[in-house]
């Protein structure tokens, strides 16, 4: 039986409903939306001429995370992602971070070779990871020493020419979780939203209410998929909203009302029609998996212990069942999957390194070169590194992929938003695309990275593309007779 969340999604009337609000809410006077787009679903079309340049839409994140194993290269506000502190915590934090990497790599390595299991393939790489690791550490070394790296953490030195690279303070979370925002009103609005029941901080405040224990569901994440974070937002945040819905309203408690389930829907449309498969029905298969039932069977099995943990984490009267079902959640899950938004954000430290190179050149230039020289070097290619995030966006998520996309987004930190900007002159009518991957790629390439993505390429150039492979294959087959025949 399909939930009463997820039966909703297929009600066109109230989609268009809803998305025709969407497109208010974002100024997209120039774009309609169409629920069937041949072969692709539903897409977004220009309801009339743009040009090149021109802003097509602009609209917030209804949730972002940054990666897990992006926060040793950058400490950005959770809520916003615009970096806090300051070029010397930046700088000493991406060092800091690295040096811990390669210690670990290099103790591993050294784990493997005292231990009984010499001879062992995964070993034998461990020991290559531990030398090369060994050599970074060195070449760290070679340019910045421990207290120096600790110096740039603390704030105990200033760098030259920072002045103009000023960032905000860190604010941290009021439960001391270790995640940090750049404004009391950016942790306020993630307190709101779903941080409130997904913290792991245990400082005492005066509020919330609630306990909390979202520790394990959070270990459980870390270890095995990083977008359960992502979906335990949704449902949280979803949760809450309905919550302060039915407050606002003059019914009773949760439970089986209509009240409650109108209140539930509501809070529940954004992510309604960005309904797909399950997780575990849509991810593709990796190519190193030969049981498949087994391997989706796994993936549901991670779900529900995920969606258990999360249940036990936020239980509240206030909340009905209706989200907490394995079927919703997955759905969740896979609307990540193949719906969410790859968010980079370019580090000022990479900006700081320009400015500094851009000098004029003399004795004030050498003196600065003096001081960041041997941190660049030490950084090496890490000195670039962009925060990098993944987000869900009510409009941008309708948006179908071509290889040669018409519009490209980007991402402002600043104003916490992600603007479509037209690449070329879109004519009415035509469809409005983004790029979902490296169209530099040939088309095998094209096809296979985005099969990650669940679906076979039908845009304009991987259908000529494919119509082009398709000739040659039989003019290449035709060619095979001739020479046959001359045999
Ligand atoms: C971000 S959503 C775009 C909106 C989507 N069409 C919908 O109905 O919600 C991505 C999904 O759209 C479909 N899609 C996007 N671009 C496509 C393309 N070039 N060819 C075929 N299907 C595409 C795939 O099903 C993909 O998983």
């Amino acid at each position: 039986m399909c939930p009463l969340l997820l039966a909703q999604s297929h009600d066109p009337e109230s989609q268009l409903k809803y998305y025709n609000q969407v497109l208010r809410d974002a100024e997209a006077s120039s774009l309609d939306i169409n629920l069937e787009v041949v072969g692709k679903g539903k897409g977004v079309v220009a309801s009339r001429n743009i040009d090149e340049g021109v802003t097509v839409f602009t609209e917030r994140p209804l949730v972002n995370l940054q990666h897990l194993d992006n926060h040793a290269s950058a400490i950005v506000c959770q809520a916003c992602l615009r970096y806090v502190g300051s070029i010397e915590l930046q700088i000493g934090h991406k060092l800091r971070s690295l040096v811990d990497q390669l210690r670990g790599a290099e103790q591993g390595g050294a784990h493997a070779e005292s231990g009984g299991s010499a001879g062992d393939t995964e070993d034998e790489v461990d020991l290559d990871g531990a030398l090369e690791a060994g050599e970074r550490l060195e070449q760290i070394y070679a340019h910045v020493t421990p207290e120096r790296i600790a110096e740039l953490c603390s704030g105990a030195v200033t760098l030259p020419l920072t002045d103009g690279f000023r960032l905000p303070k860190p604010m941290p979370c009021r439960r001391g979780c270790g995640a940090l925002y750049c404004s009391a009103a950016c942790e306020a609005e993630a307190w709101e939203h779903s941080h409130c029941l997904l913290c792991t901080g245990t400082r005492t405040s005066s509020s919330p209410l609630v306990e909390l224990k979202a520790e394990p569901f959070w270990e459980h994440a870390r270890e095995t998929n990083e977008i359960f974070l992502l979906a335990a937002q949704v449902v949280v945040s979803t949760l809450l909203r309905a919550a302060r819905l039915l407050a606002g309203s003059s019914s009773g408690a949760a439970g089986p009302s209509d009240a409650y389930r109108s209140a539930l829907l509501a809070a529940w449309q954004p992510y309604m029609y960005g309904w797909k498969r399950c997780w575990w029905d849509s991810v593709a298969v990796p190519d190193d998996v030969d049981d498949e039932e087994e391997f989706r069977t796994q993936l549901k099995s991670l779900a529900s212990d995920s969606l258990e943990l999360l249940s036990a984490a936020i239980s509240d009267p206030r909340f009905g069942p209706e989200l907490l079902q394995l079927e919703v959640y997955g759905s969740i899950v896979g609307m990540f999957e193949l719906n969410n938004m790859g968010l980079s954000v370019p580090s000022p430290v990479e900006d700081y390194f320009l400015a500094v190179d851009e000098m004029e050149e003399g004795a004030e230039k050498q003196a600065v070169l003096q001081i960041t020289q041997p941190l660049l070097d030490a950084l090496d290619s890490e000195y670039a590194s962009p925060c990098e995030s993944t987000a869900f966006l009510a409009l941008q998520s309708c948006i179908n992929h071509s290889c040669d996309p018409n519009c490209t987004a980007v991402c402002d930190t600043g104003d916490r938003t992600v603007t479509v900007l037209a690449q070329r002159d879109i004519a009415a009518g035509e469809e409005i695309t983004l790029s979902y991957i490296d169209v530099t790629l040939p088309y095998k390439e094209r096809q296979a990275a985005l099969r990650d993505y669940g679906f076979v390429c039908r845009c304009t150039r991987c259908v000529a593309d494919a119509a082009a492979a398709r000739s040659k294959r039989q003019g290449g087959a035709a060619k095979g007779f001739k020479v046959g025949r001359r045999r």
